[in-house]
């Protein structure tokens, strides 16, 4: 039976094909070379090793297949402001449309406002959207691995570095860590949500985390809700955390990112 993922993938794969024979491509370059990539895996690195507060990785995110619509209300603008302000260390822009609500333009406006790195959040499938990253204005790309082969997990980090953006590959098990190490990931991040199931496995975290080689910037996904996460995910040895929903369902994301950073653990949920 056919997985919620392999849903959104071949939807993808189809909207993709769409836009792709739409394109002015060289409008498309013009609008990629006039965005200058900000340094994503070093800056959050950066952060990390200054010891000073954690490196979030704050994500806009509107909905999602697993919570349905989480912030009714959603202006990127004010969002990336409110958020670099309150401490986060890069952004992660949903842009996928039909399951998550987002869009490329909200990468585009979101980035535009805030100087510090963003992420396009989004499933990739074609080297065409890499070109659609950077053109809006996005410093690094997202490749899932559960749903990519080798060949083409090498082909768009390959072609996501020749447009000097950063590659974070997400992994939820043992074996796809093993593929992500192979292809020379530079950062890996763990996903606790099982992407086929939408379960929950914050364990996997842990167990994993000290198999990712030390050159590699180590990011825990989902499932982050207070500093006491933070805090148990820094010792088993991860440099970032990518929180969505935490913030998204909250008056004020800015508020409780500020809550978050503080020195003294604040459990937020
Ligand atoms: O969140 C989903 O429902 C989902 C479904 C299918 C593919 C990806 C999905 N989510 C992406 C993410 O993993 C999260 O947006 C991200 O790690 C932040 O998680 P959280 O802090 O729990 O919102």
């Amino acid at each position: 039976m056919a997985t919620q993922l392999d849903q959104i993938l071949a939807r993808t794969a189809l909207d993709v094909a769409e836009r792709k024979a739409a394109a002015d491509l060289p409008a498309l370059e013009r609008r990629a070379a006039a965005h200058q990539p900000r340094g994503f895996a070093a800056s959050l690195k950066a952060i990390s090793e200054a010891k000073s507060h954690p490196a979030v990785i704050a994500e806009l995110k509107k909905a999602s297949p697993s919570r349905g619509v989480i912030r009714p209300s959603f202006d990127p603008e004010p969002l990336a402001r409110a958020l670099e302000a309150a401490g986060a260390g890069a952004l992660s822009v949903l842009t996928d449309e039909p399951f998550f609500q987002g869009s490329l333009r909200n990468l585009e406006i979101a980035s535009a406002a805030t100087s510090i790195p963003c992420l396009r959040k989004d499933f990739m499938v074609d080297p065409f959207q890499v070109l659609e990253a950077r053109a809006s204005n996005a410093d690094a790309i997202l490749l899932i691995v559960a749903a990519l082969t080798d060949a083409d997990l090498k082909l768009l980090s390959t072609e996501a570095y020749a447009y000097g953006l950063d590659v974070l590959c997400e992994v939820h098990d043992r074996n796809e860590l093993d593929r992500a190490i192979q292809i020379g990931c530079q950062m890996i991040g763990v996903n606790s949500r099982d992407l086929r199931t939408f379960v929950m496995h914050p364990e996997i975290q842990v167990e994993l985390a000290e198999t990712i080689p030390s050159n590699v910037v180590r990011v825990a996904e989902s499932g982050i809700k207070g500093r006491e996460d933070i805090d148990r995910l820094t010792t088993a040895g991860y440099d970032a955390f990518l929180i969505g929903e935490t913030l998204m369902r909250e008056s004020d994301p800015g508020a409780t990112l500020s809550a978050l950073l503080a020195r003294e653990a604040a459990v937020l949920a």
